[in-house]
């Protein structure tokens, strides 16, 4: 299953906000309805977002001969969320191909998906051979954040691929899901993914998963990122950083798992990426119902960052970095996609 493609000149993509109980393709023939989908969640996760933004520049490219409409419908698709680094990265690397033709923008937009395929299994691969290391001769018992699953990316995804690969290798104990508030990627979507699988899981409370890890509940705790700064500290899902500092606390592995097009090196640490801050009825209300009293305020951070020095390993499709054991900073690798 394809969460986004290129279809007969379109984009069709999985909308999300209609899982577990819906699953519906969305087709996108429009770049404006391209920027609704991502604004509104339908298209998300760091990977597809990068995928999403070459594709949207593919789409704008194909119907339109106006250079200029071509790049002010990509700054809008790239400003449509902030913290992924991955959106702009898909934007600018499909963009770059302007100025040799339409058919070279989308061959572009066509190879950021095919990169995004593979490194989802190389990825699967690296962080299940890095947590057989860190936890050897036993079943691992993963909890997770958020959903970092195939809907995440094109298939398979980043952290939900290395639950994917120890399952597949019958390396996996039971996962704890934390739903994930106020979206619920987690018992929408990363509940939805590993019922397909057919691993074992069971969703619980944000709140439970420090308490449960201090109880022995996991042996690992695995995440993605949608912005890793220079020096490792790594924007994820709010609620990564608690579960840092928990799995610290109970001496469990925090492994983040992201593609190289995560990674920017033009931000130097965590206090420089910006965190998107969402509507507040998010947070005040779920599926139209008031949870608060009307007129309650909120303040709704769609991401935190967790220090370098609280995370394992960062796991890419090329690559296995261990923050504060020696290794470069993440940042200072020279050949990344993004610099082709
Ligand atoms: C595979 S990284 C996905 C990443 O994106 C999610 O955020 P959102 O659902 O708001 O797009 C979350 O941070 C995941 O870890």
């Amino acid at each position: 299953m394809r969460t986004i493609d290129w279809v007969d000149g379109g984009i069709e993509l999985v909308d999300q906000t209609r899982l577990p109980h819906e699953f519906l393709r969305l087709r996108v023939t429009d770049p404006d309805a391209l920027v609704d989908a991502v604004q509104r969640l339908a298209v998300r996760g760091a990977p597809a977002l990068g995928v999403a933004g070459a594709l949207g520049v593919a789409l704008l490219a194909t119907s339109t001969d106006s250079s200029e409409e071509v790049r002010s419908g990509a700054r809008r698709l790239r400003d449509a969320r902030p913290t992924a680094v991955n959106l702009s990265w898909g934007v600018d690397r499909a963009l770059r191909q302007l100025d040799r033709g339409a058919q070279a923008v989308l061959t572009e937009a066509l190879a950021v998906r095919d990169e995004d395929i593979a490194a989802s299994v190389a990825m699967g691969e690296n962080g299940a051979a890095t947590l057989r290391e860190l936890l050897p001769g036993r079943s691992i018992r993963a909890m997770t954040v958020c959903n970092a699953g195939g809907l995440a990316a094109v298939e398979r995804g980043t952290a939900l691929s290395v639950v994917q690969t120890l399952h597949e290798q019958g390396r996996l104990g039971h996962t704890l899901v934390t739903e994930t508030r106020p979206l619920l990627q987690g018992a929408r979507l990363t509940a939805w993914e590993l019922r397909r699988m057919g691993a074992e899981h069971s969703v619980i409370v944000d709140s439970a998963g420090p308490f449960l890890l201090n109880r022995d509940y996991a042996d690992a705790v695995l995440v993605g990122a949608d912005r890793i700064a220079a020096n490792g500290d790594t924007a994820n899902k709010v609620g990564s950083f608690s579960l840092a500092l928990a799995a610290r606390q109970a001496g469990v592995p925090f492994l983040v798992v992201a593609p190289e097009s995560s990674i920017d090196p033009e931000t130097p640490g965590g206090d420089d990426i910006a965190v998107e801050e969402r509507d507040a009825s998010e947070v005040v209300a779920f599926d139209g119902i008031a949870t608060a009293p009307e007129g309650t305020g909120a303040l709704n951070p769609a991401f935190d960052v967790t220090p370098a020095e609280l995370i394992t390993a960062i796991v890419t499709e090329n690559r296995v970095v261990r923050p504060g054991r020696g290794t470069p900073p993440v940042g200072t690798v020279p050949e990344r996609p993004q610099d082709r």
